[in-house]
């Protein structure tokens, strides 16, 4: 079964009169895993899509979206897959991908229909593409590593670059993963701004009881989120995106925009937080 949302852009103006709900409902995406279905969140920032999608027992297959107004979702976008889960297979383009948990998969403008096979939980990203690169499976050791953060500052972690500049070509998308050193819990603090890129964070491996409290806003009017286990939350580009965990977790980040430079941020002062 196939589930689509919509997020609509929200401005910054009215972000800052938004309660927990109003928040929550604007930028807070739940129930992206369920065994047996496909559920997308189509959002209208870089139109990017974010989504799951679990198997279980019988492959699943995404191709028409109404939302992207093409015959198949790929015909106008480009696709990165992360698999969270155990052993999973993802076909498309003529090809089968065998996914281990952890591994990243990029599927070009064009590939056609994606199946969904396997033990695998599949985490979904698409925005429109306007160029056919190849199709690359880029599992961990393949990944560009950037090392950030100190114990000392709660914040020792490795930025592992997948759909990067540095490691393939894409046409808009750029995607990989953060993980902490023991006793981590700060992500991306200090915090920064990109106005040319959304971004999309996944929060997973947590326990159930450990919540990320992930921060947004502009810097000078920040709110938080509680976040649980494979809860995903947008960030518009005029938004910190950093967050802490009351335990272990790691997180996918994703973007889209105007250009593919990772360094292409604004740090934010901590005189102004707000
Ligand atoms: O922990 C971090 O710092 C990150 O992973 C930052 C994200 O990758 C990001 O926000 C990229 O713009
Ligand atoms: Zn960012």
């Amino acid at each position: 079964m196939l589930t689509v949302s919509t997020r609509h852009a929200i401005d910054p103006v009215s972000a800052k009169a938004l309660d927990t709900k109003g928040l929550r409902d604007a930028f807070h995406m739940d129930g992206l895993f369920a065994e047996g279905q496909i559920n997308l969140v189509y959002t209208h920032y870089d139109r990017m899509i974010v989504g799951g999608a679990v198997p279980g027992g019988a492959a699943l297959v995404l191709d028409h979206v109404k939302e992207c107004g093409t015959a198949s979702i790929l015909d106008r976008r480009e696709m990165g897959i992360v698999n969270i889960g155990a052993e999973g297979t993802v076909s498309a383009g003529g090809s089968d991908y065998a996914m281990a948990r952890g591994d990243v998969l990029y599927l070009p403008m064009g590939a056609g229909p994606v199946t969904f096979a396997g033990a695998g939980r599949f985490y979904i990203l698409s925005c429109p593409a306007h160029h056919a690169y190849p199709a690359r499976l880029v599992p961990i050791g393949e990944a560009k590593q950037v090392h950030l953060g100190e114990a000392a500052t709660s914040n020792k972690r490795t930025i592992y670059q997948f759909i990067h500049p540095d490691v393939m070509p894409a046409c808009q998308l750029v995607v990989g993963y953060t993980q902490f050193h023991e006793g981590s819990v700060w992500n991306t603090m200090p915090a920064h701004l990109h106005d040319r890129r959304m971004e999309a964070y996944l929060y997973f491996d947590l326990a159930e009881n450990a919540r990320v409290f992930h921060f947004m806003g502009e810097p000078s009017e920040t709110r938080h989120l509680v976040m649980k286990n494979e809860e995903a939350v947008v960030s518009p580009p005029w938004s910190i995106h950093c967050g802490a965990g009351t335990g272990a977790y790691t997180f996918i980040w994703a973007m889209a925009g105007d250009n593919v430079d990772y360094r292409d941020v604004e740090m934010v002062g901590m005189e102004d937080l707000r």
